[in-house]
This record gives structure tokens, C-alpha cells and sequence, in this order.
């Protein structure tokens, strides 16, 4: 390696002047301070593998794989990107080729485009469609393949068991709990556990928005219901990468195919981006017309973010850059103006003031595409809504569907709570708090469990009874949100929702903010102590 050569540890690409870099891309909106730090970090950083990271011993590698075919495929792996081996037994040498593990060989050949995917994701860029899928199959691959785990146990693998992984060193353990394989353990290595929180938290909450229903599986497709056959997706993997197909996709899409050739991997990317079959038939060239969404993919429209350059553009393959430039800067625009609509909207939803808009946008530092106050105001329609605002809310009330959610749990003081599993958009309703309506008086009579909800000075939900009569298969997720005094991410509300007996009131718990996938979810229960456990009542009020 160029002894210049220093990887940005913020987007994991090898920087010639990692100075300028940090400057003009990953930190431009830092300050000079926090840029020198970070270069002394990726520095230190460089000069450790330097003289460290590129000697693996053998032994060490053995404890990490299963078998003496996926060690060999591993050192294998490593030698050929430059890294040495010592301390390896004579055997090791002549192990032929053929004996090595063939499944190995599919994951290690996609590994340098996974990792590759996953770097853009993880800081917030978008993929398009086929390499998410890649990256899906690949972590499937990862459990079917690495960890020979039976095909169906992989079909049952749930959110919950995700959830409740124990660290370990080196990675972290899961246990399965599905009939298939009840009881079997595996250890993934912090580069496999790595992948699989990257699908967790970047692949998977975008299906979950769509249509289908995930039920609590892990491994979900792309309209959001469970994967029913993996093996589709590992075959998808093997088709691409694996050795037999040479000139393959592997070779001729991959980030990693195209750096060896000397293309810039965000040039490289371009293709499996592009949807290419594996075939390669359809391969795009650099004068091919590439559409706005491709254009969207690889830069990605955001409220803050730079637009493209020209070089940029043209690295990336879009030599004739103007009118996607056009289009990206106004629906920057389009975005901007929602927003300070939105935040300088008045608490009824009235029309915004013009000394509110001016407020709002000046705290963005926007020094280019930036709207201007009168087209705002020319702008702002009044939303529609007002009655019956949370009647769609009706089907997740009847058959307790809220998406998004999963039960984790935290250890014996504090039990079970609840987790996002996809992003929540302040004020978005998470889910209700579902039990038996009972009045305020008869819930002061009943034993205090902990699951009792008091609201107005008239009623009270009891959800002390699990499962609850009308939902016997299934734990309904409002009882289970803890208490936060300090910190709370949702807000109990009352709404009045049309129910095929009448009307009535429900309880709804709403984002107070922006809330991550991986957060878990708790309320203020309202209640005077400050810790469970010791004498009094827990019970949670809503003030009317
Ligand atoms: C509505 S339940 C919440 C679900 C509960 N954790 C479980 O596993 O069933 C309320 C009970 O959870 C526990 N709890 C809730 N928030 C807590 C917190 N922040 N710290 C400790 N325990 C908490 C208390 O025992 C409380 O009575």
C-alpha cells in the first residue's frame, strides 16, 4: 500500500490527503478543530495497521473458523489483499484449492461489496434496490453458509432473538428460539454482527414501510413480509459471485472489481446500482443515459446535503449532469420549503406568520437553494384533517398490527420494553395502550400490577391480563413500554376513534421525537416515586 495512503475512518476509503478529505468531504460542517482531531485519529490509525494490522497468525485465525477448509479459504483471503499469514502449518500449503469449503469461497468473493454497501449505508446513503437485495442475501448467506444454520430455523429468525443477543468477545452470541431450533446457539464475528445490524437498521426498516406485515421475523422481503425462501437469496449470491462463474457479475459489477481496474469505487458502484442483470448483458457504459433515479441513488437529496459537483458527477458516470442537476437542486428546494412550513406552522395549524418563517429558516445556514420567505407564504396550504384524525388508526387498534416494534429484553430489574425496529417520525402514533376499559373506581379496587393506566378522572385501562381475551396469541406492545421520568420518546394521547360499537376514546403513545431504530420506546408514567420496586403504586396517569 502507498505509504501516503491514509483510510478515512468515517467513510472507510483510502485518502491520498485524508487533510483535504475531511475538509471538503466527510467533516465539512465541523470546525477546524474537530477535522485536526480526526485526522490524528485516522493517522494514529494508519500507522497502527501499518506495523500491526497486516500480520495475522494462524493460530488465532483457526479459533475464529469452523473447519480447517474455511481457515485455509480465510487465509487465503487475506494473502491475496496483501496480509501475511504466520505461523501457518506445513498441511496449509498443500491444501488444494478444490477441498476448500465452496460456500466459503461465494461469501468471501462478495465480501469486499458488502463491505462496501454497508459503508455507504451506515452514513446515510441511499443504495439502490439490487444491492440492498445483495446485501440482504448476503446476510442470509451468512447464517445459512458461515454458521450452517437449517433453512427454516433461518425463515424463523426473529427480531426479539436479534434484540436479545449477548456480547461476547469477539462478537456476539444468538440463541434460537423458533421450533426448528429451539435452543441452538452461534457466535457471529464483529465483522458478520456487523452486517447484519447494518441490514437491521438501514434494509430492513425501509420494507418495513411497505404493505406487508413482518410478524417478527428478522429476514423480511422487500414488501415486508417474512422471507419464505432464503435459499432464493442464496442462490441469487451464488449466481453472482461464485468462482464457477467467472466473468461473472463477481468480476464484472463489484465495487471491488472495478477499484482493481483502477475506477474510483464510487464509478465502479455504478453499475450493480444501475439494476444490471447478472448476465451483464445489459451493461451500461459511460455515455449510456442514466435516469434520475439512478442520479437520485448516488446522490442522494436531503435538506442539508452539498449538490454534486461536476467532477463528482462525472466520476460517477453522469457525463451529462446539467438537467439532473437542475431537477436535484429543486427538489432540494421542495424539501426545504416543507420543512419550514412545517416547523413554522402555528400549534393549531394555523397559517404561518412571515416573522415565524423567517425564524425558522434562519437557523438553517443555508447559503445557496435556499427558499425565500414570500414564496413560503405564497406556498403554505392549510392541512386537512381535524375530525376523525385518528380514525385510520382503527385496523392496528382491532387486530393490536403496529409495525415497527419488538419486545427486548433488559434484565431482571427492569424486565421486557419495547424497541423500535423502524424509524418514527416525531408525532407519529407508535402504537396504543390496549387492555380492559374499566372505570376509574373499579381500577382503585383491583390489585395494583403495574399494568394499570388511569386517564381523566373517570377511566382506567386495565392490561394486567396477558394474553388479553380478545388477542390470545399474541402480547399486545403498550403494556410493555417502561418508564423514563427524564428521557421519555413517546407521549400517551387520548384520541376518540369510531369503533364498530361507537365511538370511544383510545390511548395512543406518539413520537415526542424523532426516534431511531434500536431506541426503545418508553412514556412518563406520571407516578411520584422515582424507582419501581419499593412501596406505593405503579400507576401510570394521564393528567386530563
Ligand atoms: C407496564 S410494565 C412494563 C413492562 C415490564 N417491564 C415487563 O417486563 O412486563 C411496568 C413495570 O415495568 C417495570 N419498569 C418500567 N419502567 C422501568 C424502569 N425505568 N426501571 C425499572 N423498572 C421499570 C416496573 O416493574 C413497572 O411496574
Amino acid at each position: 500500500m502507498e505509504r501516503r495512503v491514509v483510510f478515512c475512518l468515517l467513510c472507510n476509503t483510502p485518502q491520498l490527503s485524508i487533510r483535504t478529505h475531511l475538509h471538503r468531504v466527510c467533516m465539512k460542517e465541523h470546525t477546524p478543530e474537530q477535522r485536526a482531531m480526526e485526522e490524528v485519529r485516522a493517522r494514529t490509525s494508519q500507522k497502527h495497521f501499518n506495523r500491526e494490522g497486516r500480520v495475522w497468525k494462524f493460530s488465532e485465525l483457526e479459533t475464529f473458523c469452523k473447519d480447517a477448509a474455511s481457515c485455509v479459504a480465510l487465509c487465503q483471503r487475506l494473502e491475496s489483499r496483501g496480509l501475511l499469514v504466520a505461523d501457518s502449518p506445513p498441511t496449509y500449503q498443500h491444501i488444494e484449492p478444490s477441498q476448500r469449503s465452496h460456500d466459503v469461497d461465494v461469501l468471501a468473493a462478495a465480501a469486499d461489496d458488502m463491505d462496501f454497501f454497508k459503508s455507504r449505508l451506515v452514513v446515510g446513503h441511499s443504495l439502490p434496490k439490487v444491492a440492498v437485495t445483495s446485501l440482504r442475501s448476503y446476510c442470509v448467506a451468512i447464517m445459512l453458509l458461515q454458521h450452517r444454520i437449517a433453512t427454516n430455523a433461518v425463515v424463523e429468525f426473529e427480531v426479539q432473538q436479534w434484540l436479545d443477543r449477548k456480547p461476547v468477545s469477539g462478537g456476539a452470541t444468538i440463541l434460537l428460539a423458533g421450533p426448528v431450533a429451539a435452543g441452538q446457539r452461534f457466535t457471529l464475528s464483529p465483522r458478520e454482527e456487523g452486517l447484519l445490524d447494518c441490514y437491521f437498521c438501514h434494509i430492513r426498516p425501509v420494507s418495513m414501510k411497505e404493505q406487508g406485515r413482518d410478524k417478527g421475523r428478522f429476514f423480511i422481503g422487500k414488501c415486508g413480509s417474512p422471507l419464505s425462501n432464503p435459499s432464493s437469496d442464496l442462490q441469487r449470491l451464488k449466481k453472482k459471485y461464485s468462482p464457477q462463474a467467472s466473468g461473472s457479475v463477481a468480476e464484472a459489477d463489484s465495487p471491488s472489481a472495478s477499484t482493481s481496474t483502477g475506477q474510483p469505487p464510487g464509478a465502479s458502484l455504478s453499475d450493480p446500482l444501475m439494476g444490471q442483470t447478472p448476465s451483464g448483458a445489459s451493461r451500461l457504459t459511460s455515455g449510456s443515459v442514466r435516469n434520475w433515479k439512478a442520479f437520485c441513488d448516488t446522490f442522494p437529496v436531503s435538506l442539508h446535503a452539498a449538490p454534486p459537483t461536476k467532477f463528482q458527477c462525472v466520476r460517477a458516470r453522469f457525463p451529462c449532469h446539467m438537467p439532473y442537476y437542475k431537477k436535484w437542486r429543486e427538489a432540494q428546494l421542495r424539501q426545504r420549503a416543507d420543512y419550514i412550513l412545517r416547523h413554522a406552522v402555528g400549534r393549531q395549524g394555523n397559517r404561518p406568520t412571515e416573522a415565524a418563517v423567517q425564524r425558522v429558516l434562519g437557523k438553517e445556514r443555508w447559503t445557496t437553494n435556499r427558499p425565500c420567505v414570500e414564496d413560503l407564504l405564497k406556498a403554505w396550504v392549510p392541512p386537512q384533517q381535524v375530525a376523525g384524525d385518528y380514525q385510520h388508526l382503527l385496523p392496528c387498534l382491532l387486530q393490536q398490527s403496529w409495525k415497527g416494534l419488538s419486545l427486548k429484553d433488559f434484565g431482571q430489574a427492569k424486565g421486557k420494553g419495547v424497541v423500535a425496529t423502524m424509524p418514527f417520525s416525531k408525532g407519529e402514533v407508535v402504537c396504543d395502550y390496549h387492555g380492559e376499559l374499566i372505570s376509574n373506581s373499579v381500577g382503585n379496587q383491583r390489585e395494583q400490577s403495574g399494568y394499570l393506566f388511569f386517564f381523566g378522572k373517570r377511566f382506567c385501562i386495565d392490561a394486567t391480563t396477558f394474553p388479553c381475551g380478545c388477542h390470545p396469541e399474541q402480547d399486545t406492545f403498550g403494556r410493555m413500554l417502561n418508564h423514563s421520568r427524564h428521557n421519555p420518546n413517546v407521549r400517551a394521547k387520548k384520541v376518540k376513534v369510531t369503533f364498530p360499537d361507537g365511538p370511544r376514546d383510545a390511548l395512543v403513545f406518539l413520537a415526542r421525537r424523532n426516534i431511531r431504530v434500536g431506541e426503545e420506546l418508553m412514556w412518563d408514567y406520571n407516578i411520584k416515586r422515582q424507582s419501581f420496586g419499593g412501596e406505593g403504586k405503579d400507576l401510570a396517569w394521564l393528567d386530563e
